[in-house]
Formats: C-alpha cells, sequence, structure tokens
C-alpha cells in the first residue's frame, strides 16, 4: 500500500506540509483546487502550483479528492453536458501532471452529513458524531446553518454559496427517484470514464456517507450489492471505487473484509478509520484502532494485504486531539497515530508471511 495525506492547500488548512513530512511512510498529498466552483473547469497554472508546492517537499500528487459533481449532472439536466464537457477538460489538465486517480461522489445536495462537529469523549478529545434521530427530525437548513458556518474553514462540499439555493435544489431533486440517480450516474461515466482510460487516470467514486437515505434524498453508492451494480455501468478499470471503511461502516450489515475480496481489482484507493456505532443508529468517529470502534481494521488491512494490494491508501478522519484548531476530522495528531497504526498491522503481516516462508524454506532444506 502506499500511504497519502490529506491537504486542503496552502492557507487553506491547519496542518502544513512540513509536518506531513515527519509522518512515516507518507509518500503524496490528495488535494483539490477548493476554491474552484463546482462544474468549473479546474486551470492548468493553479494545478501546477499545488504540484510545486508537493515537489518541494519531495511529496507526489497522484490522488486528487475532490473533483466535485455539479448538481445538473446528478439530476440529469439538460445543462448537465457543459459541466460534463469541463469535466473531461479538468481530467485532461490533471493527467498533464501526472494525477493517477480522481476520487468523487455522487451524493445528491450534501457531502459527508454529521450532526455535531466536535462532541466531547471521554477522554476529553472532540470528534464528529451523528445522530439519527436529530437527522430524521430535522429541517435540513438547521443543519446546513450549523456546519456551514464553522468559523475556521469552509467544509468542503458545504460551501455556504452554493448551500444559498438549497430550496430550489430540494425541490430539484422531488422529481429524482433512486433508478434515476443510477441512470444519471451511467449518462455521466460513459462520457467520461473513455477520457479516463485515453489519459490514464482511475476514477474513484466515494461511498455516500452515511450509507442510506437522509431528508428524503436518494443515495445509491450504500451497500455490496449497489457497488456491485456501479462497477458494472461501465465495465472498465478506469470506473474505480474508493472503498471508505469510515462510511460504510456506519451500516453494520457491510461486510467490508469481503468488499475488498471482491472489488479489490477495482480499488485504486482506499480511505481507513474506525467509528462506533450505538445500537440507535447513532455513530460517533473514533481512533483507527480495532479495540475502540466497531469496524474491523485489522481485519480489512489482512484482506488487503493478502490480495497484494499496492493502491493509495489514507487515514480518513481523526480525532481532534491536544487542544489542536483543525477542520473537523482533519487535525494532525490523530490522524499521524491513525498511519502509525496501519503500518504497524502492516509490516507485521508482512514479517509473518516473510517468516513462515523462510519456515518452509528451512524445512525443505533439512531433507
Ligand atoms: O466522508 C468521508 O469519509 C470522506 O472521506 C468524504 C470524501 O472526501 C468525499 O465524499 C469525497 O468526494
Ligand atoms: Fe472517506
Amino acid at each position: 500500500m502506499e500511504m497519502v495525506f490529506r491537504w486542503f492547500g496552502s492557507g487553506n488548512d491547519a496542518v502544513q506540509l512540513d509536518q506531513i513530512k515527519q509522518i512515516p511512510g507518507v509518500e503524496g498529498i490528495v488535494w483539490a483546487l477548493h476554491d474552484i466552483p463546482v462544474g468549473d473547469e479546474w486551470p492548468i497554472n493553479r494545478i501546477a502550483e499545488v504540484k510545486q508546492q508537493a515537489d518541494e517537499h519531495g511529496f507526489h500528487i497522484d490522488v486528487v479528492e475532490s473533483v466535485n459533481i455539479h448538481e445538473d449532472i446528478k439530476l440529469g439536466l439538460p445543462t448537465r453536458d457543459k459541466y460534463i464537457a469541463n469535466y473531461k477538460a479538468t481530467i485532461k489538465n490533471l493527467a498533464s501532471v501526472g494525477v493517477k486517480v480522481i476520487c468523487y461522489n455522487f451524493m445528491p445536495v450534501f457531502d459527508w452529513t454529521r450532526t455535531e462537529l466536535y462532541k466531547k469523549l471521554d477522554d476529553g478529545s472532540t470528534a464528529m458524531f451523528y445522530e439519527k434521530a436529530k437527522v430524521e427530525n430535522m429541517d435540513p437548513m438547521e443543519l446546513v446553518d450549523e456546519i456551514s458556518n464553522n468559523p475556521d474553514f469552509t467544509i468542503p462540499g458545504w460551501e455556504p454559496e452554493r448551500l444559498k439555493s438549497l430550496a430550489n435544489l430540494f425541490g430539484a431533486y422531488q422529481k429524482v427517484s433512486e433508478e434515476d440517480l443510477w441512470n444519471n450516474l451511467k449518462y455521466f461515466l460513459e462520457e467520461i470514464i473513455p477520457v479516463a482510460e485515453a489519459n490514464g487516470i482511475k476514477m474513484a467514486i466515494h461511498p455516500d456517507d452515511p450509507p442510506w437515505k437522509i431528508f428524503g434524498l436518494p443515495r445509491i453508492i450504500t451497500s455490496q450489492p449497489n457497488i456491485r451494480r456501479f462497477l458494472q455501468l461501465v465495465d472498465s478499470p478506469s470506473n474505480g471505487i474508493t472503498l471508505c471503511s469510515g462510511s460504510l461502516g456506519t451500516d453494520p450489515n457491510n461486510d467490508i473484509p469481503d468488499m475488498v475480496h471482491e472489488f479489490i481489482d477495482r480499488i485504486p484507493f482506499a480511505h481507513i478509520r474506525n467509528l462506533k456505532r450505538y445500537d440507535n443508529g447513532d455513530f460517533i468517529e473514533t481512533s483507527h484502532r480495532t479495540k475502540d470502534g466497531s469496524v474491523d481494521i485489522y481485519e480489512i488491512l489482512k484482506a488487503y494485504y493478502d490480495n497484494g494490494f499496492t493502491g493509495y491508501v489514507r487515514p480518513d478522519h481523526g480525532r481532534h486531539l491536544w487542544n489542536e484548531k483543525c477542520r473537523p476530522g482533519y487535525g494532525l495528531y490523530d490522524r499521524a497515530m491513525g498511519i502509525m497504526y496501519l503500518w504497524g498491522i502492516w509490516d507485521s503481516l508482512e514479517r509473518s508471511v516473510n517468516e513462515k516462508e523462510l519456515a518452509v524454506l528451512d524445512k525443505k532444506l533439512d531433507y
């Protein structure tokens, strides 16, 4: 596995590149041009700027997260074609500086959803929390006010400008069923996957977070059968997934190690994080350690290891520790510790396999 770390860009992240440099085994940054309006083409000079910043620190920029999808594409409106044309141009621009993987999602209106960004845990740290009943009984506008008015940073997917037109968007989605969303996704993929193939890029859809319907909006990238269906929409190595253990792990029916085994050839990028599920459907993000949450991080890594996984991995969200001021979920310390936990498992898997092989060889030599 190749370790990468998400960085929101100069002046847009509390974490600096020279700090990331000190985390063992990180080879690249996962980045995006967060200020470019959704649907516009990413300019080549801005892309080159990030490449240069990464180069100066010896990082690669192989993975981009996210090139977001304009709502007109998800809604299947006639105007989608112009945004798809821009998307294709962005794919080509990114390929021209060596980008290999583009992570994106196809969730209507909202990106990931939580009800509290800084919920206090027993140990005094804070983490992102989802209260199911609250979402079920809440006016989405209230949530938007809470999340988008974060004083320190604009949160991707929750940009205040975009959410201003929320009422109209909700109205537009009333006519869009899950099957319509599948069709709109297929239309998009049939357009862009050939461009990705021609430019050596793997597209990697991120699962819906959480993987169920919220506020009556359709959601489809939620489960193993649905991911199977997604991969068949366009059956190409360039049409892949970002397998996110945290998003899928909020639903106890999702067997993530089994998904790793089934989809391994179509996983260019893995998000690995843990969370604790409660019986009432609430969940809170935890440290990466298997014992601290409900997701078996060891089994997931073992599944990757057993399948000879060589793709990109990043620790996903973490808790906020030691009073750090950071983007929700994206502090330095817990993600750095998460990486060391992942390496600890990975290195010992590697060592134990090598030792087993050596023992077999020794036995053969004895004869
Ligand atoms: O919710 C998560 O687990 C994420 O990693 C969010 C992703 O960055 C986003 O949905 C990608 O487009
Ligand atoms: Fe994720």
